[in-house]
């Protein structure tokens, strides 16, 4: 599979990272205008690092364009006369609409919206897919690639900023919540290199815990709160301080926000 990243931004190169290890791939171009912050994956003979966008689509049978919002318009417009109906057409840009890109490109294209994380870059994202009319004879092969960097999901487009908002803004939120995690265990008297991996592998042994036993959090948490033990002190003080409330309301913040981002 020949692959194309227009726009090797921030969620670009963490896409690439995780593309450069699947077995499938066959080359990779890199697109941006400035080449500098790129050049290590010029070790990798399988990519190609260019500033000519036309080059990279050329030599692409899927193209991913992962550029900021207000950048897609012109970029589609620029390069729709190179694009050929058989390329696989995959965008990760928040808030672009299929029917925004048809518009440009073409209903005949094969056209996914697709909202990875930046966890691509480990294997490990959850990725949210949907497709135009066309695009859904392309769906399980922007599953393949997808899968081949953590998970994918399809769904209806319209639930696409949500998802951008739990999978994609998530990462950002989970960190946070580590981050606050490990100036606890400081304050409790750890090194903070110590509390950073307290924090980091009981965060992982909390997900792995859900993923493998399919049961929900409640459950798992019963196991862990010994009666007038510590646990429930400590969940209680933390509902009380707002936390559950805190993370609905600014997960429904994000999603305001996103609906207000702009694309032009
Ligand atoms: N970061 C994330 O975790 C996520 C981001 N997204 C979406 O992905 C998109 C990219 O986000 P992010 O990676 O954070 O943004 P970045 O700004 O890091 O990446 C965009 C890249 O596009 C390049 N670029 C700009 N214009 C052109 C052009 N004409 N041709 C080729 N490349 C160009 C820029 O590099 P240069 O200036 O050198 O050209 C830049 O590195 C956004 O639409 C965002 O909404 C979605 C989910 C998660
Ligand atoms: O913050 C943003 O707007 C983008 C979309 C999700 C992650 N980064």
């Amino acid at each position: 599979m020949k692959v194309a990243i227009i726009g090797a931004g921030s969620l670009g190169q963490s896409i690439a990272k995780g593309l450069v290890s699947s077995s499938t791939l066959t080359s990779l171009y890199l697109t941006k205008r400035d080449l500098s912050s790129i050049k290590g994956f010029e070790d990798n003979q399988k990519v190609f690092l260019t500033s000519d966008n036309a080059l990279a689509i050329k030599n692409a049978e899927v193209i991913i364009f992962a550029v900021q919002p207000r950048h897609l318009e012109a970029i589609l417009t620029d390069y729709k006369s190179v694009l050929q109906k058989s390329q696989v057409l995959i965008s990760v840009i928040t808030g672009f609409s299929i029917s925004r890109i048809e518009a440009i490109v073409g209903q005949d294209k094969f056209i996914i919206r697709a909202m990875p994380n930046t966890a691509a870059s480990v294997g490990q994202s959850m990725t949210c897919i949907s497709s135009n009319n066309k695009g859904k004879e392309k769906v399980e092969l922007a599953k393949t690639i997808f899968n081949s960097m953590g998970r994918s999901m399809e769904i209806p487009e319209e639930q696409l900023q949500a998802a951008t908002v739990i999978c994609a803004s998530g990462i950002a939120f989970w960190m946070r919540l580590i981050r606050a995690t490990t100036q606890g265990a400081i304050q409790l008297g750890f090194e903070a290199h110590e509390a950073h991996e307290l924090a980091m592998q009981t965060c992982f042994g909390a997900a792995t815990l859900l993923k493998e036993s399919g049961k929900h959090p409640e459950e798992e948490i019963d196991r862990v709160t010994t009666p007038s033990g510590c646990t429930i002190e400590g969940l209680n003080e933390m509902e009380h301080q707002g936390l559950s409330s805190s993370l609905i309301k600014g997960i429904t913040a994000s999603f305001e926000k996103i609906n207000q981002i702009k694309t032009t």
